[in-house]
């Protein structure tokens, strides 16, 4: 567990603060009008893994933590509720919770998007019409990865929820939801919405019309009651009551990788950025059409202002990234610190022939099989941890590859260069040699929250603190660059090998297990 407590350049008031509620951590960060950080306060929560594949988190804990870190950084600002405009909310998505709105308690631990335990029932909902029964309405392939399946698990798994569920008395949201309703009172009014771009990651959605479909709840099984109120990314839904941000109006509310894509400002059509934490996402603009994916990626929105026409993305999602970091960190041992992977990855020249495809959770796109687990293939005496290491971080820059390869596709534009941001761009060997396998410049912003930063932007735009997205570009500013350097041929045959290695992490699960 870290914590970290860092104070930036002091702007002058007013002020927007965001949440993110994410995957191993939360964090608040007070941003000013040029979109710089003012202070940031960011806590990690508990990683909980009952069994081979499954990931929860405590929601309570959750709670307590946002709490804590909002307090923490508005004295790290030095400032009060009343020098802030807005509060923005953005959140790892498909995370799922249900609680009791009499009580306030969660009835189950969350079920975290990394969890694979709804495999089985997303097989049994695609038996006879496979794994795109409902990707016409809702943009997504049949997956563990998704809310739906998880809610349905909770209402078949946890004793007498289904009467309760039914009754009225549960509610249901991605952390999203669960952060506002606590925000704006809990049980005594919280309000319980969640917005376009996180109700787009729950499989129960249509894409079209921004409302639930209720053939699919109905296919599910999951009752109408629990649902929370859809609404777009950027109004006012509420304001905060009691804590350190009373009565300052909750604004906005995104997915987190749809939140990078407005923090970037990737608001024309083939604009995309892809942000490297414990997952990788990159996220493509496709303007106010959705557009069909064939080569593996999903179709989701990626952000509605007030009462705008909703944007639409591609998105091409890679389960582990900086999470194989941690991995050969906390259960290898062969690393004290994320960072400590670049040194140890640049002592040796190349990869030794070794590939590791990290198939934790089976693999996203764009293959989207739950029956894949990770392999480390070419291995020789030769090999040593170093070696290993340096397959890590290429293991993150080839999945990257797999999917801008698929979004050239599906979307005909070609890749003139990646925005990027997340943890692990502070990799320089990482950058470069995404660079490299992408054959494409790889451009860093000033800002690499850009998470947090787009909920502000967002917020800010609700409440007029900002006039319009012209206004919010204008505070985009590049910090670093990494261009190819890598030979083609070179690229080329290291690429065979990749998906070589690919192909020997399927099927391993059979579907008797
Ligand atoms: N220097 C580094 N090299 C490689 N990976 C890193 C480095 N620093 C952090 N990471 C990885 O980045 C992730 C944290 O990034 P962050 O954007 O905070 O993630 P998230 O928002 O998903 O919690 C962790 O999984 C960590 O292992
Ligand atoms: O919390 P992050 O940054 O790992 O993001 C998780 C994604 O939203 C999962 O879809």
């Amino acid at each position: 567990m870290s914590d970290t407590h860092t104070t930036a350049s002091h702007g002058h008031g007013p002020f927007i603060a965001a949440i993110d509620q994410g995957t191993t951590s939360s964090r608040c960060i007070v941003f000013d009008k040029d979109g710089r950080i003012v202070s940031v306060d960011q806590k990690e929560h508990e990683q909980i893994f009952p069994k081979p594949g499954w990931v929860e988190h405590d929601a309570a804990e959750i709670w307590t933590n946002v709490q804590e870190v909002v307090a923490g950084a508005i004295d790290k600002a030095g400032i009060t509720a009343a020098d802030v405009k807005a509060i923005g909310i953005t959140n790892q998505r498909e995370t799922t919770l249900l609680w009791d709105k009499n009580t306030g308690e969660p009835v189950h631990n969350a079920l975290v998007w990394q969890d694979t335990r709804t495999d089985a029932l997303c097989k049994e909902l695609g038996r006879n019409v496979g794994q795109d029964r409902f990707r016409r309405e809702t943009g997504l392939p049949l997956a563990s990865y998704f809310a739906g399946p998880k809610v349905r698990w909770l209402l078949d798994n946890v004793e007498g929820l289904r009467e309760r569920a039914e009754r009225g008395d549960i509610l249901f949201g991605t952390m999203d939801s669960w952060v506002i309703w606590n925000l704006t009172g809990g049980t005594e009014g919280g309000v319980h919405v969640t917005d376009v771009t996180n109700a787009s990651r729950t499989m129960l959605m249509n894409l079209h019309e921004m409302a639930w479909d209720d053939k699919i709840l109905s296919s599910m099984e999951i009752p109408a009651a629990v649902l929370p109120e859809i609404r777009s990314s950027a109004e006012v839904y509420g304001h905060a009551k009691g804590g350190v941000l009373d009565g300052v109006p909750v604004a906005s509310a995104l997915g987190d990788q749809q939140a990078a894509l407005f923090g970037q400002t990737c608001f024309s059509e083939g604009e995309a950025k892809s942000t490297y934490g414990t997952g990788t996402f990159m996220l493509m603009n496709t303007g106010d059409k959705p557009v069909n994916s064939y080569n593996g990626l999903l179709t989701t929105v990626g952000y509605q202002i007030g009462d705008q026409k909703p944007v639409y993305a591609l998105e091409g999602s890679i389960a582990v990234t900086g999470s194989l970091v941690q991995w050969m960190r906390d259960q290898m041992g062969m690393i004290k610190t994320a960072a400590e992977i670049e040194t140890l990855a640049s002592s040796v020249e190349d990869n030794g022939g070794a590939y590791f495809v990290p198939a934790f959770s089976g693999l996203f796109a764009p293959y989207w099989r739950s029956d894949a687990r990770g392999v480390i293939a070419g291995l020789t005496r030769y090999v040593t941890k170093a070696h290993i290491a340096r397959a890590v971080l290429e293991a993150t820059a080839w999945q990257t590859r797999e999917i801008t390869d698929a979004m050239t596709k599906d979307s005909g534009v070609e890749l003139t260069a990646l925005k990027v941001d997340g943890g692990m761009t502070s990799n320089n060997l990482l950058m470069q040699t995404l660079s490299d396998f992408l054959d494409a410049p790889v451009v860093r912003p000033m800002v690499a929250e850009t998470t947090c930063l787009g909920a502000a932007y967002a917020a800010g735009l609700a409440v007029g603190f900002w006039p319009d997205t012209d206004a919010l570009r204008a505070n985009w500013r590049r910090a670093a660059e990494w261009t190819p350097r890598m030979d083609a041929e070179q690229r080329d045959s290291e690429y065979k090998n990749w998906l070589k290695a690919v192909e020997r992490t399927m099927g391993w699960i059979e579907d008797e297990e």
